[in-house]
């Protein structure tokens, strides 16, 4: 069952999802810096904990081991934690305690691009995401659309197809600031 958050909107962190390579670790920094507000990114916090990059884990301690790891340190920043700006890895919110978590006590933007877009990115993500690793574009191609039923439950998103990270990041502050004034004005 999921709890209503008693956590005030304007201070809830705002948790960045979508598929791998969309952008969350890069316009999830440049967000933080618009709000005067901590980044953090999952992957690295994971990294730095198990001292070892990504790649690593999966292969010397298994994708199982990561997912564990990975789901409880979301759950943790989710329930004591707040004001933050957090990019997740692409994968982590297939798990439905995360998913939970995430929706109960933060605001959860989706970052969207279209297929078509996202191939590009492929070259520059391939080797430091072990799940592209030895991968068909097809089998990627079904990955990415059989992620997007999970990706579908947020509050907000942001198509990204023809933004550079810093228009995506200005969309995304703007939106943010809307929906406080909105529901939580400050005269309140
Ligand atoms: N809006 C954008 N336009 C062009 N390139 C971008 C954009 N956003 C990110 N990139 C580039 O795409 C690559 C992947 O970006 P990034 O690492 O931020 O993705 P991610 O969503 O955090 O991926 P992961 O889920 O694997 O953590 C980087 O090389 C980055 O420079
Ligand atoms: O989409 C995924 O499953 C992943 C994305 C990356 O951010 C990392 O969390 C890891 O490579 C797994
Ligand atoms: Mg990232």
């Amino acid at each position: 069952m999921k709890e209503h958050s008693e956590i005030p909107l304007r201070e809830r962190n705002i948790v960045l999802i979508g598929f791998m390579g969309v952008g969350k670790t890069t316009i999830g920094q440049l967000v933080a810096k618009k709000l005067y507000r901590d980044f953090i990114d999952v992957d690295q916090e994971i990294e730095n904990r198990c001292n070892m990059p990504i790649p690593m884990i999966f292969e010397q301690m298994g994708e199982d081991y990561f997912r564990k790891v990975e789901r409880e340190l979301i759950v943790d920043l989710c329930t004591n934690t707040r004001l933050k700006i957090i990019s997740l890895g692409g994968g982590a919110y297939l798990q439905e305690e995360v998913r939970n978590a995430c929706l109960s006590h933060c605001i959860v933007f989706f970052l969207d691009l279209s297929w078509e877009y996202w191939k590009d990115r492929l070259p520059l993500i391939v080797n430091s995401r072990p799940l592209l690793k030895n991968k068909t574009l097809e089998e990627v191609e079904q990955l990415f659309f059989k992620r997007r039923e999970a990706y579908s439950l947020h509050n907000s998103r942001v198509l990204t197809n023809e933004l550079d990270p810093e228009t995506a990041a200005e969309q995304i502050v703007e939106s943010i600031k809307l929906t406080w004034d909105l529901y939580q004005p400050h005269d309140k």
